[in-house]
């Protein structure tokens, strides 16, 4: 097991690990339950006199989610209702000076990790823990902490890196989420259990799908993924044209074979949207049939009849997991498909899960009622593997840090 911040000496000067990974709209950052989540985490330090400078990271570098975090530390400053100073580097020269100016309460947001060179080298743990990146920034702390159990599942510098070397703990978050998932894996369900799986992270999904087998009686799709797997159908969806947003064959290409393979193996356990709807040329809601789809990377949403097919399922089943929107939710026209996944769910009284740092924040969006759902995830990614079974990378750093 891990330590926890419950472990902790008094007045730490604390680097912690966060992940406050958003959609960025036309280069502003949208707030999601991430901030709230980590600020009560962050709040908690400060209170009792810790100093905080926190890592985490936005976007993937060459996508236009891509940015600074300037903006991440105005969101977190509203949700505590205290300021975070932003320093534009994470371990340069401007940042170890900020760091040196920290005193007990305050708190500082380093640069975006993943624009140092090592976050995302190729490096074991221990080689991790050797970078520039550690060496420079670990003596400058007391102890560790990574509250970013929704980035938990990947092997990067500031993640498993830093417990390599210093002194690390479990925020409230990492342990909350990290109990509750897990929790889910060994719990056997009489019933069927369904699983609706949508969203942008194709190989995160499909992954999971592959292991899942056993857990999971049957799949509703909707989309990204569910475009790529009307793709493998023959269907016109989920194929980029030249001035298209690009979504979809660099996906396709690294799970073409997978995709086919699960296709094959599971058959009619897989549902698939029958009807998926774009934007009309008057900005109006078009709905189309899957065979008579001619706009292959123009859909934003699952249709009616889909829904209509999907929701039979969740009404017999004794367990509805989540991950991922059906649908472009956060606009209204296309936010059909994760609602109706979301109000069956909320209308029957089944065991529930919402995974996803975006997809969890429709049920607030539209007012469904967190009171209906066992557990609403920030995680993605960390969620699926957690029920799978799989270790998480995170997970594994702190309980060997706490082993030393
Ligand atoms: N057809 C579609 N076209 C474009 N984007 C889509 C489509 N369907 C869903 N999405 C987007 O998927 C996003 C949610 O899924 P995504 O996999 O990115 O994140 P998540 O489920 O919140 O999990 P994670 O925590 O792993 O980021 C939403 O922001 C939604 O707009
Ligand atoms: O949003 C997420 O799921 C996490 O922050 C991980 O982001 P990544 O998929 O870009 O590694």
């Amino acid at each position: 097991m891990f330590n926890t911040i419950d472990d902790l000496d008094s007045e730490q000067r604390l680097l912690m690990r966060v992940d406050l990974n958003a959609p960025v709209d036309d280069g502003d950052v949208q707030d999601n339950r991430r901030f709230a989540r980590h600020a009560e985490t962050v709040a908690e330090l400060t209170e009792n006199d810790h100093a905080v400078a926190l890592m985490a990271h936005q976007g993937r570098p060459g996508r236009d989610t891509f940015v600074t975090l300037e903006q991440h530390a105005d969101i977190l400053a509203d949700h505590l209702d205290h300021p975070v100073e932003y320093v534009p580097s994470t371990y340069g020269e401007e940042a170890l000076d900020a760091t040196e100016d920290l005193e007990s309460g305050d708190v500082l947001m380093l640069e975006n990790v993943r624009m140092t060179d090592e976050e995302l080298a190729d490096l074991t743990p221990e080689e991790h823990g050797e970078t520039e990146f550690v060496q420079t920034l670990a003596p400058e702390f007391d102890a560790y902490v990574n509250d970013g159990y929704s980035v938990a599942h990947r092997a990067h510098t500031s993640i498993v890196g830093f417990p390599q070397v210093m002194d690390s703990y479990a925020g409230s978050v990492m342990e909350d989420e990290y109990e509750y998932n897990t929790s889910i894996e060994r719990r056997e369900f009489d019933g069927k259990v369904t699983m609706a799986l949508g969203g942008t992270k194709a190989e995160d999904v499909i992954a999971a799908m592959e292991n899942l087998d056993e857990k999971v009686d049957q799949f509703l799709l909707g989309g990204i993924v569910g475009h790529l797997f009307l793709r493998a159908k023959g269907y016109e969806i989920g194929i980029d044209t030249p001035d298209g947003p690009g979504l979809y064959d660099e996906s396709w290409e690294e799970n073409e074979e997978t995709i086919r393979e699960v296709i094959e193996t599971y058959g009619d356990r897989i549902s698939l949207p029958v009807d998926v709807a774009r934007e009309g040329e008057d900005g109006e809601r078009v709905t189309e049939r899957v065979e008579n789809a001619d706009h292959p990377d123009e859909y934003m949403d699952v249709g009616e009849a889909t829904i209509d097919e999907y929701r039979p399922h969740i009404e017999e089943s004794e367990a509805v997991l989540v991950k991922g929107a059906l649908g472009v939710f956060e606009m209204e026209q296309f936010s059909y498909g994760t609602r109706g996944v979301l109000e069956a769910i909320a209308e029957t009284d089944c065991y529930a899960v919402v995974g996803g740092g975006d997809t969890s924040r429709a049920v607030e969006m539209y007012d469904i009622g967190a009171e209906h759902f066992d557990h609403l995830s920030i995680a993605g990614g960390a969620y699926l593997r957690a029920l799978t079974g799989a270790p998480l990378p995170a997970v594994e750093a702190l309980e060997a840090a706490a082993e030393r």
